[in-house]
């Protein structure tokens, strides 16, 4: 059974046809472990890659870690096979690639329906995501992201994306446009907003700074394609202790306030209300759920 709304800080892609890679892919630390049918998968190895991905969804254990695949999309001839296998396998979520339209979302949940009754899953077990990798997706962001009450969130595919706008990955001013879209109708919908794969993986420096950016706009987490990149991710998504120290004195500040029957608080000169309250809570919440995560990976 999927959860709707949990910490997906890094979201690991794992090439569906690597034994070695498959079976060892929870050991990393990251929050969610996204095996993929799709385009790392040549085409002479994808029914390998779904024989693969089944057994390992069906005999290990992945612990705390959510299970994802990443499938074909229906129009290859290859995505209801893989939603066959993986959904009767009991994954928790179906990432959808290259999704254009409200459309591709309502098409594969009929799918997903149908596999989970034939096969006796209780109907609603298994979450989507849909991966967003083209102008025409971006344009209907909140469409899909209101498509489905299976969708956990929606995530950018800047590859795809930038190929299809002619253009190529530089700074990132290229996927100013697309990241807000989705950001926003993510949000509207009340799921998770997931940002892509930062493909340089010896460029440390360059993903940590593409981190610090879709953290600061909003977004939950990112795909990461190589162990190495998780950590600095966390790292990123970690509040800091002035920033900790902050939102507790907000939390205090308030508490004295409403005790006195006040809903507004003053800090260092600063009003404190509800939105700020708000933040601050998210920030605790958030830091209390990595470091239970992390604290466990580290044992
Ligand atoms: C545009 C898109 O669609 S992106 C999404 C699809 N792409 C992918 O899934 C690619 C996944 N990543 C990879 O295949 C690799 O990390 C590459 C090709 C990017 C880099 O490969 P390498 O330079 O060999 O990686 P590196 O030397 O850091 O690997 C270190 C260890 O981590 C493992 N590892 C690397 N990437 C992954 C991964 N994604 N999942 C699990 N294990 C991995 C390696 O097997 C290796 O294990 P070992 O030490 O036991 O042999
Ligand atoms: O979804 C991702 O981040 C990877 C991907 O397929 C793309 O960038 O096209
Ligand atoms: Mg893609």
């Amino acid at each position: 059974m999927y959860v709707k709304d949990r910490l997906r800080r890094s979201m690991m892609f794992v090439p569906g046809n690597n034994p070695g890679m498959i079976r060892d892919a929870h050991i990393y630390g990251a929050d969610s472990i996204m095996f993929d049918l799709e385009d790392s998968v040549a085409y002479t190895e994808k029914d390998t890659a779904r024989f693969l991905v089944y057994n390992a969804l069906k005999t290990l254990h992945f612990g705390s870690k959510e299970t994802v695949v990443r499938i074909n999309d229906l129009s290859s001839g290859l995505g209801i096979k893989d939603l066959e296998a993986v959904v009767r396998a009991g994954v928790q979520v179906v990432r959808l690639p290259k999704t254009d339209s409200a459309q591709d979302v309502i098409d594969c949940e009929r799918e997903i329906e149908r596999i989970e009754r034939e096969s006796g899953i209780p109907v609603g077990t298994t979450g989507m995501m849909a991966a967003i990798e083209s102008a025409n997706g971006v344009l209907h962001a909140a469409e899909i992201a209101h498509a489905s009450d299976r969708l956990i969130g929606i995530a950018l595919g800047a590859e795809d994306y930038v190929t299809d706008l002619k253009t190529t990955r530089s700074d990132g001013i290229e996927l100013l446009f697309a990241r807000c879209m989705i950001l926003n109708a993510a949000r509207s919908a009340g799921i998770a907003a997931l940002d892509t794969v930062y493909s340089d993986v010896n460029n440390e420096e360059g993903f940590i700074a593409e981190a610090t950016l879709i953290k600061k706009l909003g977004f939950d987490g990112k795909s990461v394609i190589n162990p190495r990149q998780i950590e600095p991710l966390h790292h990123v998504f970690m509040p800091s202790e002035k920033d900790l120290n902050k939102a507790r004195a907000i939390m205090d500040a308030i508490a004295e306030a409403n005790a006195r029957g006040s809903g507004v608080a003053s800090l260092k000169g600063k009003m404190i209300d509800k939105p700020v309250v708000t933040r601050a809570k998210r920030l605790l919440d958030l830091y209390e759920a990595g470091s239970k995560i992390d604290e466990v990976e580290e044992i």
